[in-house]
């Protein structure tokens, strides 16, 4: 099968700050992800994944290299065509979730949609479909301060989902999950992936790259290693690393 690539990093750079305090969280990282498949990106706290993720998606600019998502290369974007590619094609679950606390669970999950012009009934019934499939389907009418942490989690998730975006990119979704909960989001995004979305998946957890084709090991801002077959032969490789 013809694999149709969603999203391309060439050797994209990220130093964050000037002279002396210059990090440089990203040095050099090429990575490619199709549609149908989940890459997993793991590694050491302030090894870049975050920053990884916030460029593959256009919320922040490399400092040298390249980002392309369905084709249309991001730095050649102005910013209003920038927002309106990210809204239409790309899911993002972050770490704190970003839930708006004075919408409700069903506002918060309708809200990109609105922004892209689906009327407001439409990417209402949207909002409830997709919190029954993220599985709380009684929620919608709450406001997050009175959800559980789990729930708000898959409330967030359920906005990343909504209206079938290609690239999904999410930062350790299983957060505030145990671990029976995490093993059904982690099904439910392979699910949006086996349907033709791009996956960019943020994890500590072996258990959770296992549902992963391809893992990406960062180290100091570099892909230190990768494998075409998920955790199990990242495991073997590296000699049991995380
Ligand atoms: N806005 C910023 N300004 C300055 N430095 C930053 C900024 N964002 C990230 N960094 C630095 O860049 C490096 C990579 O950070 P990043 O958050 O991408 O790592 P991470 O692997 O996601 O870490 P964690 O697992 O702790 O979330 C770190 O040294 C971090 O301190």
């Amino acid at each position: 099968m013809m694999s149709e690539r969603v999203v391309r990093l060439a050797e994209v750079t990220r130093v964050h700050g000037e002279g002396p305090q210059a990090v440089r969280a990203l040095d050099g990282v090429s990575l490619e992800v199709a549609a149908g498949e989940l890459v997993a990106v793991m590694g050491p706290s302030g090894s870049g994944k975050s920053t990884l993720l916030n460029i593959a998606g256009g919320l922040d600019r490399p400092t040298s290299g390249t980002v392309a998502v369905e084709g249309a290369e991001l730095g050649t974007l102005s910013a209003k065509a920038l927002a309106r590619l990210r809204r239409r094609h790309v899911g993002y679950v972050f770490q704190d979730l970003n839930l708006i606390p004075s919408l409700t669970a069903e506002e918060n999950v309708m809200l990109p949609r609105e922004l892209d012009g689906v009327a407001a009934r439409q990417a209402r019934r949207e909002a409830r479909e997709v919190l029954d499939e993220v599985g709380v389907p009684g929620a919608g009418g709450r406001f997050p301060d009175e959800l559980s942490g789990g729930q708000r989690q898959r409330v967030a998730i359920a906005r990343a989902l909504v209206g079938e975006r290609r690239l999904l990119l999410a930062d350790e979704p299983t957060g505030a999950l145990d671990t029976a909960a995490g093993e059904e989001i982690l099904a439910l995004l392979r699910a949006r992936c086996d349907a033709g979305a791009a996956v960019l998946l943020v994890t500590h957890e072996p258990r959770h790259a296992a549902w992963a084709d391809k893992v990406i090991f960062l180290r100091d801002g570099a892909v230190a290693d990768r494998t075409d077959e998920g955790a199990d032969e990242l495991r073997t490789r590296s000699g049991g690393a995380r």
